[in-house]
């Protein structure tokens, strides 16, 4: 696909995809518990599409109605046996939650994946379900996985990774567990999880920096889905760096574990404000417009909250005044890409002062960027990600792997050419 730079200024509204995380969250969490439950605005992606497939597997019905879904759940006592492996696409989040949900079934379950998914670790996963009690397999730490459901123990886990989706492997099988399951986490992750299993009746609490779930019995809730912050840091990454610029992005989760770019757009130097919507949950409105931007200094414990943002980031610290730097960010080496290697390749080839640190990135700015080609890697964040540069390049950018957007964010750049043509957005 071939980028022109476009200043056009992002002013009005926009109300971006709907939360992937809840999503992927309300659909797997729904075989848990017979009955019924709806998801208003569920994000329809290949991501979350994946994790319907494996909950239809399990003979969850899932009907479409407007902006909604309609589950209807047999409940683990009432899965039906899968006719084949569960294909959980290139999502990881599929997979790993998917893990925790299986333990509650009596069957065996073999859970397969894309080539860039089968090549992410999975032993994270397989070895705190195992001192549950869960018989897991893995192929040398990858998928395929292999899941034997039954009777399991609770344990006390202490998690040598900063990762919601371990977390929540870990707490999904706990519910079903014998006896109490006690988790840590290097730093808090989001903790979406943790609210929607309390939602649905578990016991999950937080005591001496353990997070504690008891086994429960669950009941299913309606969820409604609020937009996603990693879908719309694009937009806010555009708004900050694009001078006239005035973007709301509305009816947003922004629930503290979400919003780690955005404090750091705003501790950059962007204008960026918040209006929470509503007496309760983490859900409002962000505000973005441009500032003069300088470096920032990028620690390991802020990365959990922003860690899909974190390319995005690069490229805002290439035009800004200074210089920033990214640590403890190894966690990037194993997503749907390398996306540390990819993003230096791809915004050196834009012509950004960047290096490559084993756990990170230092990006020397500001440099005005130039059209050049560049590669996705197979990886939705990354090919948005260089359509945000691709705008501020001074040449046009051919962009190799646009297709990958449909992961997470289908509708990305028919609104991405929306804007270049200078119509406001259909949000
Ligand atoms: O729990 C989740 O919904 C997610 C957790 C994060 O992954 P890790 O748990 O691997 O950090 C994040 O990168 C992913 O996009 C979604
Ligand atoms: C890492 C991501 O997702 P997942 O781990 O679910 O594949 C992402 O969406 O950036």
């Amino acid at each position: 696909m071939e980028l022109t730079p476009c200043r056009n200024p992002l002013r009005g509204h926009l109300r971006p995809p709907s939360d992937k995380s809840v999503t992927h969250r309300a659909i797997l969490f729904s075989a848990l518990a017979p009955g019924a439950c709806v998801i208003e605005h569920p994000l329809i992606a290949a991501d979350t599409l994946s994790s319907r497939h494996v909950v239809e597997s399990l003979g969850v019905t899932v009907r479409a109605e407007q902006d909604r879904w309609i589950l209807q759940s047999p409940g683990p006592q009432g899965w039906s046996k899968p006719q084949d492996v569960l294909d959980c696409g290139n999502s990881g989040t599929t997979m790993r939650l998917a893990m925790g949900v299986l333990a509650a079934g009596s069957g065996r379950y073999q859970l397969s994946g894309d080539d860039s998914l089968s090549a992410r670790p999975m032993e994270r996963v397989a070895r705190p379900l195992r001192s549950m009690g869960i018989a897991v397999e893995t192929q040398d730490g990858h998928a395929p996985v292999t899941v034997q459901g039954g009777v399991h123990h609770g344990t006390t886990y202490v998690m040598p990774v900063a990762s919601a989706q371990v977390k929540s492997a870990i707490l999904l099988a706990a519910v079903t567990a014998l006896g109490a399951t006690r988790v840590q986490e290097p730093y808090p992750t989001r903790d979406y999880t943790e609210r929607m299993l309390r939602a649905m009746g578990a016991q999950v609490q937080h005591q001496e920096g353990f997070i504690t779930v008891e086994p429960s019995s669950l009941h299913l809730v309606d969820t409604m889905v609020p937009g996603d912050p990693s879908s719309a840091a694009f937009w806010a990454a555009l708004a900050a760096l694009t001078p006239g610029s005035d973007l709301t992005l509305r009816e947003m989760s922004i629930s503290p574990r979400r919003m780690g770019f955005y404090r750091l757009l705003q501790a950059m130097g962007a204008m960026v404000t918040t209006e929470r919507k509503g007496a309760e949950g983490d859900v409002g409105d962000i505000r973005v417009s441009p500032g003069q931007l300088a470096g920032v200094t990028v620690l390991p414990e802020d990365i959990p909250d922003m860690i899909d943002e974190v390319p995005l980031l690069a490229l805002v610290a290439t035009q800004a005044q200074g210089e920033t730097v990214i640590s403890g960010a190894h966690e990037l080496r194993v997503k749907e890409s390398d996306r540390i290697a990819a993003t230096v390749k791809n915004l050196r080839a834009l012509g950004a002062r960047i290096e490559e640190r084993e756990d990170g990135m230092v990006i020397h700015g500001p440099t005005r960027l130039h059209g050049a080609s560049v590669e996705a890697a197979g990886d939705h964040r990354m090919a948005m990600m260089l359509a945000v540069a691709a705008a501020v390049a001074d040449g046009p950018v051919f962009l190799e792997g646009a297709q990958h957007v449909a992961i997470s964010y289908p509708d990305f750049f028919t609104q991405y050419h929306q804007w270049t043509q200078g119509q406001p957005f259909a949000s």
